[in-house]
């Protein structure tokens, strides 16, 4: 990505380039690119198709909240990279990514319509949600959007909300739903699976020995969803089946919390590499089990069940 200082602008807007002007664009946090998101990336493609035109997504990093309120600030549902990965999976040829500074945060919701809708990106048309803010404390609503766009004749397109199963999609609900464990009705939320990813640690090294190697997750970066055992998939050389643990392992009495990875039908050393797992759906809670048999017997119907959601493709999208 090359990075583009606008002297004007009051951030660093990542992959702008001149080709970039007289687009579509939607701007947004886009945290999980949810169905929601999905409804506004393909109306976004599908204005540019028509009339002309890249279209564009933009978004913020690190997330506004970081800056204006750090320690309350919600964990994020997903990683920058895999935000741009799948904002251009669901129809956006290019991401922008604006950096998030104060001086940014401190635009009126007028100057940045102004600065960065109009002179920077001089943008043919906005495609927006119902509940969009923008500028300083988030001044500008949809109506203030749609008078500005009228005055300097953009078009403007607000998606409808999005509902499932009679509950409105949205990064908050999802949150929600994945502290809850709730993984099922959190990816049918997503339309697509919930990725977690870290560095593969070392752990006590007893896996090997039970003949149920995991690779322990560290530093995750997102919001590790509610302890329990869950069904999923990684990627690797191809996609593997895989059960994961999130929780501390009572059976050993150890009371610290691991995420660990067990990948069906794989064999291979992951010490020292990023990890991506995408979570499906949950399996059951961390039970302490009288004996290693009696974990060793669960650990294999947990295995036999993850491979069946494997199997699944319904469940890998929500
Ligand atoms: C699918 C799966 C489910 C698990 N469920 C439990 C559980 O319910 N209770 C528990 O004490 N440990 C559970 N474990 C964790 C094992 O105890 C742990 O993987 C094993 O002790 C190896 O630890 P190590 O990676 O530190 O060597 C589970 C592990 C996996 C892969
Ligand atoms: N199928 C597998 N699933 C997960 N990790 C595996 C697998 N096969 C080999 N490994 C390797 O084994 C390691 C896990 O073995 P384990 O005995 O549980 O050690 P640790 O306690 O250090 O995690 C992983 O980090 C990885 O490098």
């Amino acid at each position: 990505m090359a990075a583009n200082n606008l002297p004007q602008l009051p951030t660093e807007l990542i992959s702008f380039t001149p080709e970039c002007r007289r687009g579509f664009v939607a701007i947004g946090n886009f945290d999980g690119v949810h169905r929601g998101h999905q409804a506004m990336m393909a109306l976004l493609a599908q204005r540019a198709r028509e009339l002309g035109g890249r279209a564009l997504a933009m978004t913020f990093d690190p997330h506004p909240w970081e800056l204006l309120r750090p320690s309350g600030a919600p964990p994020s549902l997903m990683t920058l990279e895999h935000r741009v990965e799948l904002l251009k999976r669901y129809g956006a040829d290019e991401v922008l990514v604006c950096r998030t500074t104060h001086e940014l945060l401190r635009l009126s919701a007028s100057d940045f319509f102004q600065q960065i809708i109009i002179e920077t990106l001089n943008a043919r048309g906005l495609i927006e949600g119902p509940n969009f803010f923008f500028g300083r404390e988030r001044e500008g609503n949809i109506t203030l959007l749609k008078q500005l766009c009228e005055k300097t004749g953009l078009s403007l397109d607000i998606v409808p909300p999005i509902l499932v199963a009679d509950q409105l999609v949205s990064s908050s609900v999802i949150r929600s739903l994945l502290s809850a464990g709730q993984m099922k009705e959190a990816v049918d939320l997503l339309g697509h699976p919930y990725q977690i990813s870290g560095l593969v640690g070392t752990g006590m090294q007893r896996g090997r020995t039970i003949g149920f190697p995991t690779a322990n997750l560290t530093q995750c970066p997102n919001l590790i969803p509610a302890h329990g055992v869950y069904s999923g998939r990684v990627r690797l050389d191809r996609n593997y089946p895989a059960a994961i643990h999130i929780g501390p392992n009572p059976t050993f009495g150890e009371q610290e919390s691991k995420i660990e990875v067990h990948i069906l039908d794989f064999t291979g050393d992951l010490y020292g590499r990023m990890l991506s797992v995408d979570l499906q759906a949950r399996i059951r809670g961390v039970t302490k089990f009288a004996d290693k048999e009696a974990l060793l017997a669960q650990l294999h119907r947990d295995c036999q069940e993850a491979r069946a959601h494997f199997a699944n493709p319904s469940i890998h999208e929500g």
